[in-house]
């Protein structure tokens, strides 16, 4: 699903009424019956409603919602808070045909409302171009003031936060859910907003199809329709050569749980053999709590290039694909090991955690990595690679620039991982929960993707398609085990349930 920007939706808006043809009014009336419609069909028609409207669109919407509600015999009352001089023309067109209305011109006129309800935020939408200020922002924090007893919800956007740029100290509503107009919007999908759009329903208002087919955006959402189109079901005379050899270098001492959830991970995403080289003191480990895979041995405590036999670094080239840094460590001779496989391995790879913050400390490594390799920094080793911004807009705009820049395809984890493309394009996942904010999920996910990578998904697909499964592998799991007692092997052991999905 692409995501559009505030500008694009206003274009989306113009070509629908032009082309479609509609006029504004009907546009708005039918953006309007939707949230009629669900608001009904979410609470009942027992509570009364309590619709705070703008002066602009976003008050239109507002304002047919109410003579909706109120015509199908409701509760209603509504509020025009009056923070700019004139209505837009459809706001006072509909004014006219729903005038049972209180305004509100300053704070002291704020009303009470006693019985509780629904608050539906009908104040800013897209339009808002700045922060909110003075006594227009007390009316919002006296709604969310009053949000522990009714339940707010914000058509279209929150109002208060701005679609596309960050309003991180900004005075904002703060809402149950967020009805949004066809689309979601970048905002929803950064951390920093995470209080704020609650959960966001993506309602359909019937917005031209040909602007949304054509319009040009670096941002989407991935979706079960993307994921469908990179799945390849396996061929019926595969072997297991078919599905390459994967290498994951992972573990340490006290950290081999570190390697067993990547290896694991690895062979449930389908590679067709997979080796794990771990120090020498995870061997037995290994060996019996992943029977399926073969096991290289390091003569140190980490990853550190003194391989036994039957592996030597100067091998690595020949494995499918490479996953490097759950639990290895930093110690110096690991970065020299690092290294030393940077210039032997010249297909993508994965690199995570520690193999991570070895770049970090050696930064002349980050141009060493091969193109198309695909990088996994949760936020913390994503500021030690590439610095701190003053917020999430900013950041998302140095991820994308970093990943054009370098060649690279870079995760960065969240709730809504966002994963930018060398050629500029960033996907955000939306799969998981918070259930998988546990010790070992990180492994999971390298392990997942270097196994994509070795049976011959290109870096986009594998990256898309891993992030998806693994947070749908999540998603099964915390049916049957609740998000508090997840743990990350819940994740590999249902990946299974995730590629069923897919494939449904
Ligand atoms: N997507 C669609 O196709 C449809 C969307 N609809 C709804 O329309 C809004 C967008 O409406 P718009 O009129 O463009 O904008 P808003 O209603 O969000 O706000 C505009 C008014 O707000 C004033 N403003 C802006 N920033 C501030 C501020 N910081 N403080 C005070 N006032 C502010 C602005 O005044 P200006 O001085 O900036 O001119 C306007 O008065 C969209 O979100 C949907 O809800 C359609 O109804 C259906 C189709
Ligand atoms: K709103």
């Amino acid at each position: 699903m692409k995501i559009l920007s505030a500008q694009q939706i206003r274009e989306a808006d113009a070509y629908t009424i032009e082309h479609e043809p509609v006029s504004s009014l009907q546009l708005m009336e039918r953006a309007a019956a939707e949230c009629a419609g669900w608001l009904v069909h979410t609470f009942g028609e027992a509570l009364p409603y309590y619709i705070f409207c703008g002066m602009g669109n976003n008050g239109g919407d507002g304002l047919v919602i109410a003579r909706l509600l109120h015509e199908a015999g409701l509760s209603v009352h509504a509020y025009m808070v009056h923070h700019s001089g004139k209505p837009s023309a459809d706001n006072a067109a509909n004014q006219e045909r729903f005038p049972d209305v209180y305004h509100i011109h300053a704070l002291p006129e704020f009303p009470d409302l006693p019985e509780a309800g629904i608050i539906v935020d009908a104040i800013f939408g897209t339009g808002l171009s700045r922060p909110v200020e003075g006594w227009t922002a007390g009316i919002l924090h006296k709604l969310n003031d009053l949000g522990t007893k009714h339940t707010i919800v914000s058509i279209d956007m929150p109002s208060g936060l701005m679609a596309d740029q960050s309003s991180l100290h900004a005075p904002c509503v703060h809402a149950r859910y967020t009805l949004s107009f066809e689309f979601y919007k970048l905002a929803f999908l950064l951390p920093e907003n995470a209080a704020r759009a609650g959960s966001v329903e993506v309602l359909r208002i019937g917005l031209h199809p040909d602007y949304t087919a054509t319009v040009q955006t670096p941002y989407h959402l991935t979706d079960g329709h993307i994921i469908r189109t990179i799945y390849q079901p396996r061929d019926p005379f595969a072997h297991k050569g078919t599905y390459g050899h994967a290498l994951v270098i992972a573990g340490s001492h006290g950290k081999m749980g570190a390697a067993i959830l990547a290896t694991k991970a690895c062979l449930r995403a389908g590679a067709g053999l997979v080796s794990v080289h771990v120090p020498q003191c995870g061997y037995n480990i290994l060996q019996s709590t992943v029977p399926e895979a073969m096991c290289v041995t390091d003569e140190e405590i980490t990853f550190s290039s003194q391989f036994h036999e039957p592996f030597r670094l100067h091998q690595a080239p020949e494995y499918a694909a490479i996953g490097i840094g759950p639990g290895i460590g930093t110690h110096t001779a690991t970065a020299g090991a690092l290294e030393k496989l940077l210039q032997l391995y010249h297909k993508p790879m994965v690199l995570d955690a520690d193999a991570l913050n070895i770049i970090s400390a050696y930064p002349a490594l980050l141009a060493k990595i091969p193109e198309d390799s695909i990088l996994t920094p949760h936020p913390r080793e994503f500021e030690r690679l590439f610095g701190a911004t003053d917020n999430q807009f900013d950041r998302l705009r140095l991820l994308s620039a970093k990943a054009v820049e370098l060649r690279l395809y870079i995760l960065l984890k969240g709730r809504y991982s966002a994963m930018a493309c060398p050629d500029g394009a960033v996907y955000f996942n939306p799969t998981g929960n918070p259930g998988m904010a546990t010790g070992g999920s990180g492994d999971v996910l390298t392990g997942i993707l270097t196994g994509l990578l070795s049976q011959g998904y290109a870096p986009k697909a594998a990256l898309l398609l891993g992030a998806w499964l693994h947070g749908l592998a999540g998603d099964q799991a915390v049916i049957d085990i609740s998000e508090e007692a997840l743990v990350a092997e819940d994740i590999v052991y249902y990946l299974g349930q995730a590629w069923l999905n897919i494939q449904k």
